[in-house]
């Protein structure tokens, strides 16, 4: 019997959402008759290694990823569960994406002391993120509001708002609700508000291109529309080469076709300066995933987008 070794980080977050991932993986290989076991190897990653310094000075976000990518090349592991917002744009020769499954709640959540929404957050208040995409956002809507960075892992983050004095931070809905912490959450912020992160909410299961056993199951665990939304989203950021750590945010999902035959595809992406003095934004619908995500770039680069992003990187 084939024997599946799943990696995962060693996060709350990781390891939960992999052991969520092997379950249904496994009601998955019952109920086509396919014969397998799982088993988890955790993996300590650079990223989680260097918590303390800004995630842009040591490699971006693809710290996370790439060591368990060598597991998975170097047949250590044949699965890999990872948030999609984590995944570098393109992906090491060999391996492949095995299934998009059914996304989590995109939105950014807003974990506050005291407060049930952005708005009742005092003058000046406090803000924990060290996203450029939600100080962006959150700078526009409330340019009162200071904003510091905060890193590590959900759980230290929580731990830092009390210590640290912040009036709140921002964190992925997905993740908290993952965890079990969404009695935490006092408020989602709305896309119109605040578009997430390229692919956030989803996970991306990777393996081995030529592992054809491993491929047959993981096609079974794939979610088509959240991959349709993903593969729109991913196009965007591709155009814009957006690669970590700049203002970007994307949110696309399916709109059913009323005839049913195709699927149509509405996709918002936005740009903003890292002060949210400036925020472009822009909607289009396509049955062309890549194309739609190819679209609203240029249609963001022809107002100035690329100008934008070209500053932050410096
Ligand atoms: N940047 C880290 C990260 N990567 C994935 C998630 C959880 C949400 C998801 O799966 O999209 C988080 C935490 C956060 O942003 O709050």
């Amino acid at each position: 019997m084939r024997t599946i070794v799943v990696g995962t980080r060693q996060s709350a977050l990781a390891l939960t959402q992999t052991g969520q991932a092997v379950e249904l993986l496994k009601q998955l290989a019952e109920e086509h008759g396919i014969e397998c076991q799982f088993e988890i190897k955790k993996i300590v990653t650079k990223g989680d290694r260097i918590l303390d310094v800004t995630l842009s000075k040591v490699g971006g976000k693809g710290l996370f990823v790439k060591e368990i990518e060598q597991a998975l090349t170097d047949g250590e592991i044949d699965i890999a569960v990872h948030s999609m917002k984590d995944m570098p744009f393109e992906l090491p020769e060999g391996l492949v994406v095995g299934a998009i499954p059914k996304r989590e709640d995109p939105r950014d959540a807003l974990i506050t002391r005291g407060y049930s929404s952005l708005d009742e957050l005092p003058q000046g208040a406090l803000v924990g993120t060290s996203s450029l995409r939600r100080a962006s956002q959150l700078q526009h809507h409330r340019p009162d509001l200071r904003i510091e960075s905060i890193r590590g892992n959900i759980d230290s983050r929580l731990r830092k708002l009390e210590e640290e004095n912040f009036d709140a931070i921002m964190l992925a809905a997905a993740g908290m609700h993952r965890i079990g912490w969404q009695d935490r959450i006092s408020a989602y912020l709305p896309p119109e508000l605040c578009l997430p992160a390229v692919g956030q909410g989803a996970l991306c299961i990777e393996c081995r291109g030529n592992d054809t056993f491993v491929l047959d199951l993981l096609g079974k665990f794939q979610h088509e529309p959240t991959a349709l939304a993903v593969r729109a989203e991913r196009a965007f950021l591709g155009r814009l080469n957006g690669g970590c750590q700049v203002p970007l945010g994307a949110y696309a999902s399916v709109v059913e076709n009323s005839s049913g035959e195709s699927t149509l595809l509405t996709l918002t992406g936005m740009v903003g300066t890292p002060d949210g003095a400036t925020m472009l934004k822009e909607t289009a619908s396509g049955n062309d995933p890549e194309a739609l995500g190819r679209l609203v770039a240029e249609k963001l680069i022809e107002q100035g987008a690329e100008r934008i992003l070209a500053e932050v990187r410096e």
